[in-house]
C-alpha cells in the first residue's frame, strides 16, 4: 500500500515540551554568520560545489567547502544564485562592530580592516540597547553591563561578544547561550599587568606610599607614622593559581616569601614547579600574613570573605584585592579593618564601579585603592585589543575561536577532520526528523558513532550539535548553533544520549558511521524503524560525501544530498524501471539510484532526484503496484 505522507516536512512540531521563554532567542532573522555552524546542509554553497565536483576531487571539494563555509555571508554571496541567498546580514552585509569601551589603536586597526568599525563610549544601558540591533559584534571591557537586556535589544543580530581582558562577570552568559550569540575574551594579553599591580599594591600598602605621598603634598612630614612592614620571610597566601595568582607567586618569591595558595582546581605539581605549597582555603587564611586575591568572580566566590572568614584570619593581616570586588563583603571589610582583624587593604576592583565616594572602606585610612588598573599598562592593552579584535574578526568569520568562553573550543585540526562528519550529522538529523509522523512528540534520540578510535581522541560535541540542528531547525523557529545547541534541545525537551562502539577499522578516520536512533514516535514510513521499534538511520562518509548507509533493517548506499525518494516495494524485476519511467516522462531528472534487501522478499529503494516532483507525480509512484509504502525527503 502506498504511503500518502508525501509532504517532505510536518508542518506540526513534533516535539512535546512547547513552552518558551517570553523572548524566545531568534530564528530565521538571525544571520548567518558563525556560518559553520549556522550553514544548513541545504546550503547553496555545499550543493553547488557537491555537484561540480567529481569523486575523484571530492576530499578536495569538501575542505574547499569548508573553508567557504567559514566565511562571512559578505564572501557567500559571490557563489551563490539569488534565489538560494543567505539572508544578509545588514544592508550592506559588512559586519558592524560596536566598540564601548577604550581599546589599543592595535586592534582598533585590526577591527577596521574587517568592518565598519563604531566606537562609542560611556554608553548608557538604554543607549546600548538601542544601537545594539545594528551591530554585529560588541567589544566591551569590564565597565560594560552586557544583560539579558542586550541581547533581547539586539534582535538576533549580535553574533559575537568580545570582552577585552579576562572576567566576564559583566556579561550575561546564560542570555548569550540562549541567543546563540558566542562569547569570546581575551585570556592571556593582561596577565603580566595585573600580576605587577598586585605586587605593586603589595609593596605599595606594606610600606604606606600612598598615604605618605597622599601627607606630603598636604604639607606634612610623617616619617614616624608611616613605618611599614617588611614582607621577607612573611607568609603570602594566593587565592587561585590561574595565570595572574601563579604570576604573583612567582614574583612574590623573588621577594623573599614564603607563598602558599589555595586553588581546588589547579594542579598541584604546577603549584610546587614555582615552589609553592596547594594548601586548603581554611589553612590558607588561617596562616598567612598576606592574602591576595586572584580567583574569578563566580556564585561560589562571591563574598567568600566575609564576617566568619575574616574572623578566621591571622590578626594583623593584609588583604591585596586585584580580582574582583565582589568576591569581598565590603562591609564586613570594613567591620574587619576597624576591629584590627585585617590591618590594611589594598584594592583596585570593588563591587561597585566606581564605588560610592562616600564608601566607609574607599574613606578607611588602612586602605589603598586604585581605579581598577589591573590591566591598564600599554603593554597589556595594545596587547588585549590585538588578542580580542582577532577574536572577533575570526568568529564574524564563523572560526571557532580558541577563546570561546560559552562555546567548546574545537581546535583547527579537529576541525578540518571532522568537517565531512559534521555535514553528515546535520543531514542525518534532517532526514531522520523528516521520517517522524507529523504529531508524535520526539524526546529521545540515540546517537551511535562507530570508530576506531579511542574515546578520548572523538570530540563529538560538534557532531551532536549538528544533529540537534539537523533534528530541530526544520520543524521549530529556532536557530541552533554549537553556542546553543544543547540548550536549544533541553528546553525542547529533547534528550540526545551518545554511544560510541569500537569497530575494528582504519584509526586514521575519526568516525566509521554515525547512526541516529529516533525512539517512541511513529514512522511515516514504516520500514525505517529498526527491530528495536526505533526510527534508526546510519551513515558513512565516502570519498568526502555523506551517504545513507542504512535505513531501518535495509542497507543502502545513497549520496546525502538534493532529494530523495524511498520506496519499499516487493523485490522483484521491473520495479526499477516503472518508477524512473514516471520520473523521466514527469521531467524529474534522477541522479542516483540504490536498492537494498532484506530476506523477507522486500527491497528498499532509494532515488536521488535533482528538484522535488510535484505532487501528481509522487501520485502517479504511489500508485505503482507491488510499492507498499514511499516517501519523499527533502535534504
Ligand atoms: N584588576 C584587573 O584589572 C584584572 C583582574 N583580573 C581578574 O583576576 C582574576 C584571575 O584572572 P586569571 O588568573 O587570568 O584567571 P585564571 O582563570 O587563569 O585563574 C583563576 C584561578 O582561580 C581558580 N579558582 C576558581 N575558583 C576558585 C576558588 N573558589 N578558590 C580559589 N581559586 C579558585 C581557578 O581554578 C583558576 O586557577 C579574574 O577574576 C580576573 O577577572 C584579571 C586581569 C586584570
Ligand atoms: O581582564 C580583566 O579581568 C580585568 O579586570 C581588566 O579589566 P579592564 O579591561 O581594564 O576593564
Amino acid at each position: 500500500m502506498a504511503s500518502s505522507s508525501i509532504k517532505a516536512i510536518s508542518t506540526t512540531s513534533p516535539f512535546t515540551a512547547s513552552s518558551s521563554p517570553s523572548s524566545q532567542p531568534p530564528s530565521s532573522s538571525k544571520p548567518s554568520l558563525l556560518s559553520f555552524l549556522h550553514t544548513s546542509s541545504s546550503n547553496p554553497i555545499s550543493l553547488k560545489l557537491s555537484h561540480s565536483h567529481s569523486h575523484a576531487h571530492n576530499s578536495h571539494s569538501h575542505s574547499f567547502l569548508i573553508t567557504n563555509v567559514l566565511k562571512t555571508a559578505d564572501s557567500c554571496e559571490t557563489s551563490v544564485s539569488k534565489s538560494q541567498k543567505l539572508k544578509p546580514t545588514s544592508s550592506d552585509s559588512t559586519p558592524t562592530i560596536l566598540v564601548s569601551e577604550k581599546l589599543g589603536e592595535a586592534g582598533l586597526q585590526v577591527l577596521r580592516g574587517f568592518g565598519n568599525l563604531e566606537c562609542a563610549y560611556n554608553l548608557s544601558p538604554e543607549e546600548l540597547c538601542a544601537k545594539i540591533s545594528t551591530c554585529d559584534a560588541l567589544i566591551v571591557r569590564s565597565g560594560t553591563k552586557v544583560t539579558r537586556q542586550v541581547f533581547e535589544a539586539a534582535k538576533g543580530r549580535l553574533k559575537v561578544v568580545g570582552r577585552a581582558g579576562v572576567g566576564i562577570d559583566n556579561v550575561d552568559l546564560q542570555a548569550a547561550t540562549e541567543f546563540g550569540c558566542l562569547v569570546v575574551n581575551a585570556p592571556t594579553a593582561n596577565t603580566v599587568a595585573a600580576a605587577e599591580h598586585g605586587i605593586a599594591l603589595l609593596t605599595a600598602m606594606s610600606r604606606n606610599v600612598a598615604q605618605a605621598d597622599a601627607s606630603i603634598k598636604a604639607g606634612k612630614w610623617l616619617r614616624n607614622k608611616y613605618v611599614g612592614v617588611s614582607l621577607v620571610g612573611k607568609t603570602l597566601a594566593v587565592m587561585g593559581f590561574g595565570k595572574v595568582g601563579s604570576e604573583v607567586a612567582r614574583r612574590a618569591k623573588g621577594l623573599g616569601m614564603n607563598v602558599i595558595s589555595h586553588d581546588p582546581y589547579a594542579p598541584a605539581d604546577r603549584a610546587r614547579a614555582v615552589g609553592v605549597d596547594l594548601v586548603s582555603f581554611e589553612q590558607a587564611i588561617a596562616t598567612a600574613d598576606f592574602i591576595s586575591l586572584h580567583m574569578p568572580l563566580t556564585p561560589a566566590t562571591s563574598k567568600v570573605f566575609n564576617d566568619e572568614t575574616f574572623a578566621k584570619m591571622k590578626k594583623g593581616v593584609r588583604i591585596i584585592n586585584v580580582a574582583r570586588g565582589g568576591v569581598i563583603d565590603e562591609d564586613a571589610l570594613v567591620r574587619a579593618l576597624d576591629s584590627g582583624v585585617v590591618a590594611q587593604a589594598a584594592l583596585d576592583v570593588f563591587t561597585e564601579e566606581p564605588p560610592p565616594k562616600d564608601s566607609k572602606l574607599v574613606q578607611h585610612e588602612n586602605v589603598t585603592l586604585t581605579p581598577h588598573l589591573g590591566a591598564s599598562t600599554k603593554e597589556a592593552q595594545e596587547g588585549v585589543a590585538i588578542e580580542i579584535a582577532e577574536a572577533v574578526v575570526g568568529a564574524l568569520k564563523g572560526e571557532l575561536s580558541a577563546t570561546a568562553v560559552n562555546a567548546p573550543m574545537v581546535p583547527p585540526e579537529v576541525l578540518s577532520e571532522l568537517s565531512p562528519y559534521v555535514v553528515l550529522a546535520e543531514k542525518l538529523g534532517k532526514l531522520a526528523v523528516q521520517l517522524v509522523a507529523g504529531g508524535s512528540g520526539i524526546t529521545s534520540v540515540r546517537v551511535v558513532y562507530k570508530s576506531a578510535r579511542d574515546p578520548d581522541d572523538l570530540d563529538t560535541r560538534l557532531l551532536r550539535a549538528m544533529i540537534t540542528k539537523g533534528i530541530i531547525e526544520p520543524i521549530s523557529a529556532s536557530f541552533i548553533n554549537l553556542v546553543n545547541a544543547d540548550f536549544v534541545a533541553k528546553q525542547k525537551g529533547l534528550r540526545i544520549s551518545e554511544e560510541r562502539v569500537a569497530v575494528d577499522s582504519s584509526p586514521e578516520f575519526p568516525v566509521d558511521s554515525i547512526q541516529v536512533q529516533i525512539s517512541n514516535v511513529e514512522s511515516k514510513f514504516a520500514s525505517s524503524v529498526s527491530e528495536s521499534g526505533s526510527i534508526s538511520i546510519e551513515g558513512k562518509v565516502k570519498y568526502g560525501e555523506p551517504h545513507l548507509t542504512c535505513l531501518g533493517s535495509f542497507g543502502v548506499d545513497v549520496s546525502l544530498e538534493g532529494n530523495l525518494i524511498l520506496c519499499r516495494q516487493v523485490d522483484q524485476p521491473g520495479m526499477i524501471g516503472r518508477v524512473g519511467n514516471i520520473l523521466g516522462n514527469d521531467n524529474v531528472n534522477v541522479s542516483f539510484m540504490s536498492v537494498g534487501r532484506t530476506v523477507q522478499k522486500k527491497a528498499l529503494m532509494a532515488i536521488g532526484v535533482d528538484e522535488e516532483p510535484n505532487k501528481r507525480t509522487l501520485e502517479k509512484i504511489g500508485k505503482v503496484p507491488d510499492i507498499e509504502e514511499f516517501v519523499f525527503l527533502n535534504l
